[in-house]
């Protein structure tokens, strides 16, 4: 989607809106957390002795309160005091030890997912790209990735602490009073049932806060991806106005959802308390009646306030490990996205010495997205090793899709196409690309130095090669003349770069590249007399000796090709030469006399006028 026509965007739903309950989707993380088993061996100590200690407390409290305090011996007070220092200790050094080991396990499994998925999104094949929004993934891989980072790296030792935790208090409640506890265990169910309908409600409502905020990102990135032409036809208010509809909607999502844990928390806390105020009221008439002594009482009541607090607690993260588990679900549906073009089990070699042969065989293709609109309809091609022809026709013709199959960024529904001889399906997709270079009609400038960018072609290459490239495509002229010479950082997509710079930075990175097939879109903007002639220059030297296939949109170009091909809906409908296709007086004359011939009267008006100036001057 482009981001002139923020339209669209209104007419996308969400990717994937199924929903499930269950927390199967955290199994995907089973794979990543395995890999680091010490650490949660080591993790899982430190939690069991945490919670051992604190289990230990109530023992002590009731010897304090039972003997402690009714013996003339102070030694034994100091005794329990210092049982209790010893248990401060453990509990403290344990706690520290989980706290790190886990933390550290939910920022490794986090980064170790983040890199898969991003791995697996690069991987994937173009007709992919046709459907998915870029600003949707890369929410995935940022908002989606945090939200397990805290669930690995919190909410789930924090659930299993109070698991633990829970049970042993539990254990202890009956081993301490079983009459006390019989009594707990009929207000369980009063307590349970209503926390398992709520937590089903948050969870739903917490899936739908973040969906609405994916929206939210994928439509920012999109109108800051396009700012320049989103300011040009002054769309701000209009963009403004969508953004702030979509983070209100955002806002309102994430507020129902709050609203939501906020009761869940309500019904929690106030059952749970009041449980345990009913219990304390009974114990408190049994100490009275002399039935139970005041230590067993208070350490009772310590360990239902522990079991109560884990189940508090537990409630609490439950719903942070439910939004875990969205999000898990959305990074696992991309680490199960499948390549539509991947290398076959054995895949054929490409003959060796290169020769850029390259052929289209009968070819019909349609894209994924319009299935019905053949964008190739039976063509055939045959481009000998060294050739440069130029591909002309109207728009939506068919031209970049050539350029597209070459690349194998899709496959045709019928026919063969050949680099050297070999089946493209039958070779490995990165064999086929590292035999083309490609320079596109826009070129893509990363942000970095301009040293950095000509890399790009062939990341291995030496300084002096970068240098002899710059050098082959004019790029030298410009950046001799820029403070930092090679060094000069360029802004995001080359914005501090002028059209035609940019087209020679494009250049040197395929003299770089050094591939025996070259695919030029040229483009169509038109540059001033004397930067088209670098343009120009920079080309030829970047075409001699290899095969070229051209997107021509300039005469000089049209001129210099060894031939015509003229596409017109996915056919061949003319081919020759310059000469001879003028002779015709069909499609290619058509065009020539519209595009080409407009293009030599302006340059010719051009330089007349440099020279006019010149000559004044
Ligand atoms: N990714 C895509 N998904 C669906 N249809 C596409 C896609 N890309 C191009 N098309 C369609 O395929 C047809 C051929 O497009 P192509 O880009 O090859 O034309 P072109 O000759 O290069 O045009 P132009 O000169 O305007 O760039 C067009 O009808 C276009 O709308």
């Amino acid at each position: 989607m482009r981001a002139e026509d923020p339209a669209i965007f209104a007419d996308d739903a969400p990717a994937s809106r199924r929903r499930r309950r269950s927390l199967a989707p955290l199994r995907m993380l089973l794979p990543f957390v395995a890999r680091y088993r010490g650490t949660v061996v080591l993790a899982l100590i430190a939690l069991v002795i945490a919670a051992g200690a604190t289990l230990a407390v109530p023992q002590a409290v009731r010897r304090m309160i039972d003997y402690g305090f009714t013996s003339d011996s102070s030694l034994m007070v100091n005794q329990y005091f210092a049982m209790l220092v010893v248990i401060a200790l453990l509990l403290a050094a344990a706690s520290a030890a989980r706290y790190y080991l886990v933390t550290w396990l939910g920022e490794r499994v986090v980064a170790d997912v983040r890199t898969a998925v991003f791995d697996r999104i690069i991987g994937l094949s173009a007709d992919y790209f046709d459907r998915a929004r870029s600003g949707e993934l890369v929410s995935r891989l940022t908002a989606d990735a945090t939200q397990i980072k805290a669930t690995v790296g919190s909410s789930v030792s924090v659930a299993l602490r109070n698991l633990v935790l829970g049970v042993g208090a539990a254990t202890l409640m009956v081993v301490t009073s079983p009459r006390l506890s019989a009594l707990v265990l009929l207000a369980i169910p009063v307590i349970v049932l209503p926390l398992v309908g709520f937590g089903r409600a948050v969870r739903r409502r917490q899936r739908a806060a973040q969906d609405t905020l994916a929206e939210a990102s994928a439509f920012a990135a999109e109108n800051i991806g396009g700012i320049r032409i989103l300011q040009a036809f002054t769309n701000e208010p209009f963009a403004s106005r969508r953004f702030r509809a979509a983070v209100e909607d955002a806002f309102q999502a994430a507020c129902v959802s709050a609203a939501a844990r906020a009761a869940l928390t309500f019904v929690a806390l106030f059952l749970i308390f009041g449980s345990v105020v009913a219990v304390l009221w009974y114990g408190a008439n049994e100490v009275l009646a002399g039935r139970m002594t005041p230590g067993t009482l208070g350490q009772f009541v310590l360990y239902a306030v522990f079991a109560a607090g884990a189940l508090g607690q537990i409630s609490e993260v439950w719903g942070e490990v439910q939004q875990a588990a969205g999000a898990a679900e959305r990074l696992a549906e991309l680490l199960d996205e499948q390549p539509a073009i991947a290398a076959p089990a054995a895949p054929v070699p490409l003959p060796e010495p290169a020769r850029g042969a390259v052929a289209f065989e009968n070819v019909t293709f349609s894209y994924p997205a319009r299935p019905a609109e053949p964008a190739l309809a039976d063509f055939n091609l045959q481009v000998e090793p060294g050739e440069t022809v130029a591909v002309v026709g109207p728009s939506g013709a068919g031209k970049s899709t050539l350029f597209h199959l070459l690349l194998r960024a899709y496959d045709p529904q019928a026919g063969t196409i050949r680099i050297d001889g070999i089946a493209l399906p039958d070779a490995d997709p990165r064999a086929i690309r590292q035999r083309i270079a490609v320079v596109p009609q826009d070129t893509l400038i990363f942000t970095g130095t301009i040293a950095e960018n000509i890399r790009y072609g062939r990341p291995e290459a030496s300084d002096d090669e970068v240098r002899a490239a710059a050098a082959a495509a004019r790029v030298a002229e410009f950046v001799t003349a820029m403070p930092d010479g090679y060094l000069t950082r360029v802004g995001e997509r080359g914005v501090t770069l002028s059209g035609g710079q940019r087209q020679r930075i494009a250049i040197a990175r395929a003299i770089l590249r050094d591939a025996p097939i070259l695919l030029l879109d040229e483009a169509t903007s038109s540059l001033d007399a004397e930067s088209e002639t670098l343009v120009q220059q920079a080309l030829e030297g970047l075409m001699r000796g290899r095969t070229t296939l051209v997107i021509a949109h300039r005469l000089s170009t049209i001129l210099s090709a060894d031939r015509i091909v003229v596409l017109d809906r996915g056919r061949i409908v003319e081919q020759g030469t310059h000469r001879s296709l003028t002779a015709e007086d069909g499609l290619y004359a058509r065009l020539a006399r519209l595009q080409f011939e407009v293009d030599a009267e302006l340059r010719a008006g051009h330089r007349a006028a440099v020279g006019r100036g010149a000559a004044g001057g």
